[in-house]
Parts: C-alpha cells; sequence; structure tokens
C-alpha cells in the first residue's frame, strides 16, 4: 500500500476529498472533560493540598509542601553549566535570534490631540504575570520555553512563572537551561490540569497570574479553556501541519525531508505537498519510500502520512496557492524559483517560508519568529505567538474644555436616543452655557 495518498486537483471529487482530509475530529473527550473540571474545582477548594495530592497521583512526586515542588534558580544554572558546550552555544545562539525577531513586534504606546486640545490615545502595558506551561510527559521542547518566554519578557512581563511536570522527580536539564537562557522568573515541578488551576486561581503558596501559555496534552487543553476568563490563554494549538507548493527546481528528497520534520512530531500532523509536475510528485514519493525507513520515528511518520498527507497534483502554481488559502496552514513552504511572487498571492498561513533553502525546521528552533502558530485552519484569523500577546491596552482620553462643548452635544443626542438620561445629563452638565 502506498505511504500517501496521490490526488489530483482536476478530478471530480477533489473539493470533498480534500475537505474529508483537512478535517480534524477535535472533538471534546467527555472523559477527559469531567477530569480536568473536578480537578479544578478541587484546587480552587483545598489549594496547595489538592495540588500535592495530584501531583503525587499522575507524576508520582511525593513532596512534603508546595513550597518543596519549587525548582530553585540554582538547578537551572547547574543544568546550563552541565550541558554540552555546543548544545549551549545553540540554545544561547537561537534564545538570543528570537529576541531580536521580537524586538520589532513591541508596540508603544501613542497620543494624537486635536485641534481644540483634547488628546486621544493608547497606552500599552504588560502584563504582570505569566505562566508558561512545558509539557513534562511525552515531549519536552526546550525550544518551545524559548519561544514563550521570550515574546514575554520583551514585553516587559515582571513575572514569567514557568510549570512543568517531574514524572517520578525527572527533570529535564534542557527545559531548566533554556529557562535560565529565557529570563524565566521561577520554575515549579507541577503539570496537569492541577497546575493550570493552580496558575489560575492561585493557592497558598502559588500566585495567580494574568495568563496561561504554552501546549498541553488533552487534560491542560481542556484546562486552559475552562480557565479561560479567569486569566486570558494563548490558543488551544491542534497537531502540527507543514504544507509545500513546489515547481519541481528542489531536490525532491529535501521535500520528502520537510514532510517528515512535521509528521515525526504527531501521528495526527499533517503534511502536504503541491506540485503541477506528476513526475515531480513521483520522485517526492521515491524519496519518501526510500528515505522513511532510516527514520528513527519511522512509525509516527507513516501514520501521519498515510493518515492525513497528500501529494497532490495541480493545474499550476496559481491553483497552488488558491489551494493554501483554503487550506490556511500553520507552516507554507513555497519551494519554487521566485517564491515572493507566490508569497504575494497568500493570505492564510501561520508562517510563511520563502525559497528552497527555507525549511521549515529552521523556523521551529532558530530563525526568529516565533513557531506557536495557528493550526486547523485558524490562521484564518489568528496570528503567531507574539510579543503583542503579551501586552494590553488601555485607551487614553483627555476632553479639552472646548472639546467637551462639542463632544458634549454630539453625545447628549445619542443618549437621548438611547433613552438613557443620566448619560445625556452627565455630558450635558460639561457643556458652558451660553451667557
Ligand atoms: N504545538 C506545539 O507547539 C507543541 C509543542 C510541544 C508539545 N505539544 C503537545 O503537548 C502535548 C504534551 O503532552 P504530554 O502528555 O507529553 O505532557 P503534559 O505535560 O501536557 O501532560 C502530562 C500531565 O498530564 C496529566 N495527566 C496524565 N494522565 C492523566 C490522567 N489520566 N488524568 C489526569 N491527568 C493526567 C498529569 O498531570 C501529567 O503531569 C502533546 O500532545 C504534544 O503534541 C505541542
Ligand atoms: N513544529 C512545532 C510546532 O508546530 C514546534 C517544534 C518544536 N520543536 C520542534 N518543532
Ligand atoms: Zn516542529
Amino acid at each position: 500500500m502506498a505511504l500517501i495518498k496521490r490526488l489530483d486537483s482536476r478530478s471530480g471529487d477533489f473539493a470533498r476529498t480534500l475537505r474529508n482530509l483537512l478535517a480534524f475530529d477535535a472533538s471534546e473527550d467527555e472523559a477527559i472533560e469531567r477530569v480536568s473540571a473536578d480537578i479544578l474545582k478541587d484546587i480552587q477548594q483545598r489549594g496547595d493540598d489538592a495540588l500535592l495530592d495530584y501531583t503525587q497521583r499522575f507524576d508520582h512526586v511525593q513532596a512534603q509542601s508546595v513550597a518543596a515542588l519549587e525548582i530553585p534558580k540554582s538547578d537551572w544554572l547547574a543544568a546550563l553549566e552541565s550541558l554540552p558546550a555546543e548544545q549551549r552555544a545553540a540554545l544561547e545562539s537561537a534564545a538570543q535570534r528570537v529576541r531580536n525577531y521580537h524586538e520589532h513586534q513591541r508596540s508603544e504606546t501613542w497620543t494624537y490631540t486635536e485641534a481644540d486640545g483634547t488628546v486621544l490615545g493608547q497606552k500599552v502595558t504588560p502584563l504582570d504575570r505569566v505562566g508558561l506551561y512545558v509539557p513534562g510527559g511525552k515531549a519536552a521542547y526546550p525550544s518551545s520555553v524559548l519561544m514563550n518566554a521570550i515574546p514575554a519578557k520583551v514585553a516587559g512581563v515582571a513575572q514569567v512563572v514557568m510549570v512543568t511536570p517531574t514524572v517520578n522527580n525527572v527533570r529535564n536539564p534542557l527545559v531548566l537551561a533554556a529557562a535560565a537562557i529565557a529570563g524565566v522568573d521561577s520554575a515549579w515541578a507541577i503539570g496537569g490540569a492541577q497546575a493550570v488551576g493552580a496558575l489560575a486561581y492561585g493557592t497558598q503558596t502559588i500566585a495567580a497570574v494574568d495568563k496561561i501559555v504554552g501546549p498541553g496534552n488533552a487534560y491542560v487543553a481542556s484546562a486552559k479553556r475552562r480557565v479561560f476568563g479567569t486569566v486570558g490563554i494563548d490558543m488551544i494549538a491542534g497537531p502540527s501541519e507543514i504544507l509545500i507548493i513546489a515547481d519541481g527546481t528542489t531536490p525532491p528528497d529535501w521535500i520528502a525531508m520537510d514532510l517528515f520534520s512535521q509528521a515525526e512530531h504527531d501521528e495526527l500532523a499533517q503534511s502536504i505537498l503541491l506540485c503541477p509536475d506528476a513526475d515531480y510528485l513521483d520522485q517526492v514519493e521515491a524519496a519518501i519510500e526510500r528515505l522513511l525507513p532510516t527514520m528513527p520515528r519511522a512509525d509516527i511518520i507513516r501514520a501521519s502520512l498515510g493518515g492525513r498527507g497528500a501529494l497532490i497534483l495541480v493545474a499550476d502554481l496559481d491553483q497552488a496557492c488558491a489551494i493554501a488559502n483554503d487550506i490556511a496552514p500553520e507552516h507554507l513552504e513555497i519551494s519554487t524559483e521566485q517564491p515572493e511572487l507566490w508569497a504575494e498571492k497568500i493570505r492564510h498561513a501561520g508562517a510563511i517560508f520563502m525559497g528552497r533553502f527555507s525549511s521549515e525546521a529552521l523556523g521551529d528552533y532558530c530563525a526568529g519568529p516565533n513557531h506557536v502558530l495557528p493550526t486547523s485552519r485558524t490562521a484564518r484569523f489568528s496570528s503567531p505567538l507574539g510579543v503583542y500577546d503579551f501586552q494590553k491596552r488601555s485607551s487614553l482620553i483627555k476632553v479639552s474644555q472646548a472639546g467637551a462643548q462639542t463632544l458634549g452635544r454630539v453625545a447628549a443626542t445619542l443618549a437621548h436616543g438611547e433613552g438613557l438620561q443620566a448619560h445625556a445629563a452627565s455630558a450635558q452638565y460639561r457643556i458652558t452655557p451660553k451667557n
């Protein structure tokens, strides 16, 4: 059986087939929802005691107090010191590039003054305290520590509080080292819905935060959805996705490996190639068959490519761009000559990688832009995680006496129209009567 589906955009049922391929069942699992709701309620009611109980039950860590679950900064620094020099240099270089990029995103306060002296504007303020969830079960991504903590620090967040489960008391040194490099302020060995609850509601030992960011498993995702409103959240990220538009000029092995790079994350990850050249699609398919057995995560890649991947023959690159906009992928590689020309036609994608040297993997680690991106077609209406997610805006209004005369009349007229007499009077009090 073929490792990956072949589709043709000219076939009659292409639109329906593509819809089915993109469909991702994000339906909530009732059992998980019940468990996460119960855990959150318990954390709200019993605070530290509940947090200790769940940490023992799910992570097999027995602590005398929640204070004992704090991972001291000296441990992160020791982790950093003990890294092989090459690994440390790579983390530091990635962090510097991510910081440089995000410096460009910082919004500033602005004001303008009208002719009558009225001043209007927008004050930009960083959030006070942010919680960063770092998964610690099956996957641990130090790169995600950098991608979440650095924009928060660039925004000026005073306290970045990291939580990560340390199952059986095993701590991931790369995660701790990344926390030290990214400027995280405190770290706790807690995870799951209970950690989300502790960050959202606070406990006797852990102070509540204002926003929780970072990926996690289904319990974490469910808990984040539930605490939204009490605190802000970044997004609920789905499985990774890559869509490649190729004109056939990139070595087929490179494209096959780019498809693998996201497929290896998860059996539900999605890797799709669009190309107008059927011979080239044959070559990529042959490369997939040849290279797959060499991959340590071959089983995951096979499941992902077989279940949700596709090599699609398109009429031309214009049609490829139209299909890409419909798919609105998390990552889009435009592996063609003159990629900028095709990028102009792209309206919906989390990140656009242009040219054959811009492999998506570089974006995951060190190009600079954030790797936390909208998935499952949400790039139609949302954006990469950025500094702006850690800043909020307050409107500034300073009405001059002259301004109060004109604005007062407009406001009073509208207030009367809405039947709100106090609003009208409040505006009218400030109008100076003419003698
Ligand atoms: N999109 C991204 O950028 C990105 C990056 C990294 C990880 N991820 C995703 O994050 C997830 C990480 O999941 P993980 O499991 O490895 O780590 P995790 O830290 O999210 O989950 C582990 C925690 O889940 C809780 N838990 C486990 N079983 C439970 C049960 N039966 N009842 C209640 N709670 C339970 C425990 O408290 C445990 O500490 C994966 O799905 C991965 O794909 C996504
Ligand atoms: N590609 C992932 C987001 O879709 C991020 C990541 C982390 N490490 C490697 N990749
Ligand atoms: Zn990745």
